[in-house]
């Protein structure tokens, strides 16, 4: 079974609580969540393979720690994943980035899928799937298994806010795929929102309505 990590660091969880203010506007709600999918990417990489390199210091030689070239995919989920991907790729740089559009029907709240562009090589890397928020699960669920449909292998998911509902259904449909939070709130609402969340994160993140 995936297992569930909330990244309960205390700048993490600060800055959460500003995106989630309602009166957080725009500007600085965009910002927020820019610095804090940095932060949570500094956490989400930390079992990332080191290997031996031999180098020169100006003193003498030795052997130091770098990265043993895990090849990594951002895969946001638009409109709101886009938001996070700027403060992930500070820290991962080499990234490559494929898109999933998709948008929750408001009646059904069901997935519907508008779009997707992946790097070609998306067997070989180890991807992130990037979503502000995990509601019902839907958008993720199609989104993995879109992925896994044209080839990946290693999938985890990113979200800063979960309910209990959608974490379930990811464990059910995804059992290998591990899940990473800022926060696992309390439940949905009748409307199939995040409580007590922070809104909907694409017209926060955009200035839409
Ligand atoms: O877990 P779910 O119940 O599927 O809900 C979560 C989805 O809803 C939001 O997207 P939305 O449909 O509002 O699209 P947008 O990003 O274009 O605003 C959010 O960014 C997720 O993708
Ligand atoms: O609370 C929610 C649920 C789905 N999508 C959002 O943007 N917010
Ligand atoms: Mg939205």
């Amino acid at each position: 079974m995936g297992k569930v990590f909330v990244l309960d660091h205390p700048l993490i969880q600060h800055k959460l609580t500003y995106i989630r203010d309602k009166n957080t506007g725009t500007k600085e709600f965009r910002e927020l969540v820019d610095e804090v999918s940095m932060l949570m990417a500094f956490e989400i990489t930390r079992d990332l393979p080191l290997q031996e390199k031999t180098i020169e210091t100006p003193v003498m030689e030795t052997k130091a720690s770098v990265l043993a070239g895990k090849k990594i995919g951002l895969v946001p989920i638009l409109r709101a994943g886009l938001g996070m991907v700027d403060g992930m790729l500070d820290l991962i740089p080499a990234a490559k980035v494929g898109h999933v559009g998709l948008y929750r029907d408001p009646k059904t709240l069901k997935p519907v899928e508008y779009y997707i562009k992946l790097p070609s090589d998306i067997h070989e890397r180890e991807l992130i799937v990037i979503d502000p928020m995990l509601a019902t699960g839907g958008s993720a669920n199609d989104a993995i298994h879109s992925l896994k449909n044209r080839g990946a292998k290693h999938v985890r998911l990113m979200c800063l806010i979960a309910a209990p509902e959608g974490v379930e259904v990811i464990k059910q449909e995804h059992p290998d795929v591990d899940i990473y939070l800022g926060a696992l709130d309390e439940k949905l609402d009748e409307k199939g929102y995040i409580i007590p969340g922070l809104g909907d994160a694409g017209d926060r993140l955009f200035g839409t309505k």
